[in-house]
């Protein structure tokens, strides 16, 4: 994917947030984007899925799908109701099944999910909701996936989970914005892109992140969070 000349002024601001962006995603691999609070990585992500107005060249356009930090649910929802609002709106079916779950949704998925299937979403912990989310989102095939900091308050054993899912699906471009260093380093593969000074500032590959991460300030604190 790639995105050229972008420039984007929020509403009523005087001046542009964004002027002259530039950058490539990778296609079918994980695409990290770093920066620090208020950099403009979630705005960037908006812009990338036509939420808000800019000008400029994002090409090819495909399909997409995001999950940002905060999906409300009601309490007593169950997570097959969740379930069904998120997969059963996706696929047109009235009633979801665990056995329809497991005829479309990938293997990992389907373990995570089928022995919380009926218990209350509020009886869930932060991270179990979050990851109940996630992985249904992930069910959705979509070109591409961008999701807003999917692994803050999430243990490493869920955030194993979750990349797990991603790796089945390797014929999507991901997005995912981070402020852990050890999300980058849990794939072989992937592209880290450095949002600072409404730039991408430097551009990695798995290997130059962690050979040249030291020469920055900032992410040399991003490498001991
Ligand atoms: N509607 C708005 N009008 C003007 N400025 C805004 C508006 N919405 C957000 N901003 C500012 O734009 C900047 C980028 O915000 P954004 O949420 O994209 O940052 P972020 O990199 O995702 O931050 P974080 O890591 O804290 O989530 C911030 O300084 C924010 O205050």
């Amino acid at each position: 994917m790639q995105i050229r000349q972008l420039k984007y002024t929020f509403p009523k601001a005087q001046q542009p947030f964004f002027d002259g962006l530039n950058f490539d995603l990778v296609a079918h691999q994980v695409n990290f984007l770093i920066g620090q609070n208020g950099a403009g990585k979630t705005t960037l992500a908006d812009i990338l899925l036509g939420l808000r107005p800019a000008q400029g060249e994002i090409t090819p356009q495909g399909s997409s799908i995001y999950l940002n930090q905060k999906l409300p649910m009601l309490a007593a929802t169950r997570v097959c109701d969740v379930a069904q609002l998120v997969l059963g709106v996706a696929t047109g079916q009235l009633r979801l099944s665990l056995t329809d779950l497991a005829e479309r949704a990938d293997a990992p998925t389907v373990a995570f999910l089928t022995p919380l299937w009926h218990r209350h979403y509020g009886d869930l912990s932060g991270g179990e909701r979050k990851l109940v989310q996630l992985l249904l989102f992930l069910q959705v095939d979509r070109d591409l996936v961008v999701l807003d900091e999917p692994t803050a308050f999430v243990d490493r054993q869920h955030v194993a989970t979750l990349f797990t899912v991603i790796r089945e699906h390797p014929q999507r471009t991901y997005l995912l914005i981070t402020h852990d260093v050890r999300d980058v380093t849990a794939f072989k593969q992937c592209q880290v892109l450095w949002l600072a000074d409404r730039q991408i500032k430097a551009t990695w590959t798995a290997e130059q992140f962690a050979d040249h991460a030291n020469d920055s300030e900032f992410l040399q604190a991003f490498k001991t969070i």
